[in-house]
């Protein structure tokens, strides 16, 4: 059980860190992560004092896929890698209902994964129902995923939010999947988060850096009552990348916000550790601010980019149009769609 930590406004906070460098990241790696990164990753973040490390397939279990892309590593064979290098941390795994099935995560749980992360589309949580319960009947620590949590009001998501708690969820975060929300847009739906849950669950805060407020969106979540927290190592992650975790630690240290951890550990592991193993560098660049003005869901900027590459049209202006037709996660085949919708608008001139 989760032990919901009191809530004063006005601070000191306390928090948990989770970093997701070997979940988010596995985006922008094209899940080509080795069991080497792996042990080295997680050793580092347990030395750092990092109490739960994220280790799956980008898109969550058995994402390994045609449309999602496959991975390099068997994601269970990272698993129980991370799980032997860790000595103080706990293992997460997400898991997208219908795309991760109860089979896969009862193999996670075998191989030692402690905390599992269930996502879904901000207006759907009811189809997470079962998983809780199975979850906790499994004996994991859960965590809810509402993810393009842009896409519904602070009240429409505590109400979704209420459903996973019900469930079974120990905590629901907030999940800025395409960097869309700024300073109050977070802390108003935290705050309506934490006013519906009280101490049924926790609430978190998931943030990415399309728009550069990943890590003040997550000062503001902490004060509106977050007390989980994601980033991940030199911001690696899908899009722009997420709220650096060695960033976050530094600002917290100056924010009276107590996440327990090794600062200057943390620096050294994003530079030395997670910098030399990254193949893309996540930046603020036209696709991921268009991402971020359009609320895309960050998953499909290497889908964007594959297509822009195939059809050839500008992988942003796909991305415009991807924000104008609300796509959601689930539909990255839609991609191809609007390419060549745009293709064809751009030969008739
Ligand atoms: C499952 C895909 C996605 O990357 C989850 C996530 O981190 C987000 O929505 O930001
Ligand atoms: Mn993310």
């Amino acid at each position: 059980m989760v032990q919901v930590l009191p809530h004063h406004p006005g601070g000191p906070y306390e928090v948990r860190l989770t970093d997701t460098t070997l979940r988010d990241g596995s985006h922008a790696v094209s899940h080509q992560f080795t069991e080497q990164n792996v042990r080295d990753v997680v050793r580092a973040l347990d030395d750092a004092r990092v109490e739960v490390i994220e280790v799956t397939h980008g898109d969550g279990l058995a994402g390994s896929s045609f449309n999602y892309g496959f991975s390099g590593t068997n994601e269970m064979d990272l698993i129980s890698a991370a799980v032997d290098e860790a000595k103080n941390a706990k293992i997460a795994c997400l898991m997208l209902p219908g795309l991760g099935t109860l089979h896969e995560m009862k193999e996670a749980r075998e191989r030692g994964a402690e905390v599992i992360r269930i996502a879904t589309h901000s207006t759907e949580a009811d189809i997470s129902i079962q998983h809780f319960q199975a979850a906790r009947e499994m004996g994991f620590e859960t965590v809810g995923f509402l993810m393009l949590s842009h896409m519904n009001t602070p009240q429409g998501l505590a109400e979704q939010a209420r459903i996973m708690a019900d469930a079974g969820c120990q905590c629901v975060y907030v999940v800025d999947s395409a960097g869309h929300l700024i300073l109050e847009d977070v802390s108003d739906r935290v705050d309506a988060l934490v006013q519906e849950l009280g101490d049924d669950a926790q609430v978190g805060y998931h943030g990415h850096q399309n728009l550069s407020f990943g890590v003040a969106n997550s000062v503001l979540a902490v004060r509106a009552g977050a007390r989980q927290i994601d980033g991940t190592l030199a911001a690696l992650g899908a899009g722009a990348g997420n709220s650096p975790t060695e960033v976050l630690a530094a600002v917290f240290e100056r924010q009276d916000i107590k996440a327990d951890v090794d600062v200057p550990k943390l620096l050294d592991a994003a530079e030395d550790v997670v910098k030399p193993i990254m193949t893309r560098i996540p930046l603020m660049d036209r696709s991921s601010i268009v991402q971020g003005k359009a609320g895309v869901y960050n998953s499909f900027l290497i889908h964007a980019e594959r297509a822009a590459e195939r059809y050839g049209v500008p992988a942003h202006l796909i991305l415009e149009e991807i924000g104008a037709r609300k796509l959601v996660g689930g539909q990255e085949d839609m991609i191809i769609d609007v390419a060549v919708a745009l293709k064809k608008e751009m030969a008739n001139g």
